[in-house]
């Protein structure tokens, strides 16, 4: 099995460190989501990682070997870096068949990775009349067309249609069934919560978290508890009873933080209080990830008072 392995790597432009001292694994058999505010350095650590650009220091290997000492590697690695990688005046085929023959891949793959990105219809095209949507789409076809042990797509679903990015959430999930190592850097939290089983944060080029998705949300989101009641006095002293506060809602609700379901229920039931709805908030990747990064934006639009 394949992983990438970044070492104490650290990649300067000029002045700035775009990537800092960054140590890390992906691991095969599981969807690592990259993360990290604008410029924190998830594209240079995927370049560094490619072999397209070289570090001031550290290292990154795939399956222990620099991706330039591998022959043939789109057989190892499939990326998607830049959607505008494929020569306008190109078709998407020819495309494809140029990269299948570089690296000795038969030209039966580029039909199969054709259909299986849905722009089979539109091969024949010049990729300059191609939407951004599909150019993405070519893009993730070139990823695939080596059959690759190691898949690292650089926000995959920039510009797809919702069919699209139903379509990469049901792709990315079997490639990572089927053992393969699959890193994707994305700014959705919604979706990158729909695919990813493990994170990698980054922020200002260091590392800033890397550990399971779940445990990532419960670490910085308190489980909380919204309810609604038709007697809000009972509400308040039955909560107090039990060491609780809770705020309530223009439309009426209330929020108990740092509670379980479970335990408000029971106190509300054993207090007679009337429950009219009682549900746990979902804590949400986003929420999580903006309390981690808080601190980590690079470049934020300026707070104004209303
Ligand atoms: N070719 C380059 N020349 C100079 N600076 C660069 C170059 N490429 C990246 N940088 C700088 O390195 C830092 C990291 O950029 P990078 O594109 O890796 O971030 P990112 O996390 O991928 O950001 P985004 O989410 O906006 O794509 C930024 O400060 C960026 O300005």
């Amino acid at each position: 099995m394949t992983s990438i392995d970044v070492r104490n790597l650290t990649k300067e432009y000029g002045t700035r460190r775009a990537v800092d001292d960054l140590t890390f694994t992906v691991r095969p058999g599981r969807v690592t989501g990259f993360l990290g505010p604008n410029g924190a350095g998830k594209s240079t650590t995927m370049r560094l990682v490619l072999g397209l650009d070289r570090p001031a220091s550290g290292a990154a290997t795939v399956g222990g070997r620099p991706y330039t000492a591998l022959t043939e590697p789109l057989r190892h690695v499939g990326a998607l870096l830049d959607a505008d990688a494929a020569h306008g005046s190109r078709t998407a085929r020819d495309h494809l068949r140029v990269l299948a023959a570089s690296n000795r891949l038969p030209a039966s793959r580029v039909d199969e990775v054709l259909e299986e990105t849905g722009i089979a219809p539109v091969a024949r095209r010049r990729v300059r009349t191609y939407s951004l949507g599909m150019r993405q789409r070519l893009g993730i076809a070139a990823a695939l067309l080596g059959d690759p042990e190691v898949v690292m797509l650089d926000e995959p679903s920039n510009g797809l249609d919702p069919e699209g990015i139903i379509w990469i959430r049901g792709l990315l999930r079997r490639l990572a069934a089927e053992g393969r190592t699959v890193l994707v850097s994305s700014h959705l939290m919604n979706e990158t919560a729909s695919f990813a089983d493990h994170l990698v944060v980054l922020g200002r080029g260091r590392l800033l978290a890397d550990l399971p998705m779940r445990e990532f949300i419960d670490a910085r989101v308190q489980p909380r508890v919204r309810v609604r009641t038709s007697d809000a006095t009972g509400l308040k002293a039955a909560l107090a009873g039990h060491g609780h506060q809770a705020e309530q809602h223009e439309d009426g609700s209330w929020t108990v933080r740092h509670a379980r379901v479970e335990d408000i229920g029971r106190a509300l039931s054993g207090a007679g209080v009337p429950i009219l709805e009682l549900a746990a908030s979902e804590a949400t990747l986003e929420q999580a990830y903006l309390d981690l990064t808080a601190t980590e934006t690079e470049f934020a639009a300026p707070h104004r008072e209303v």
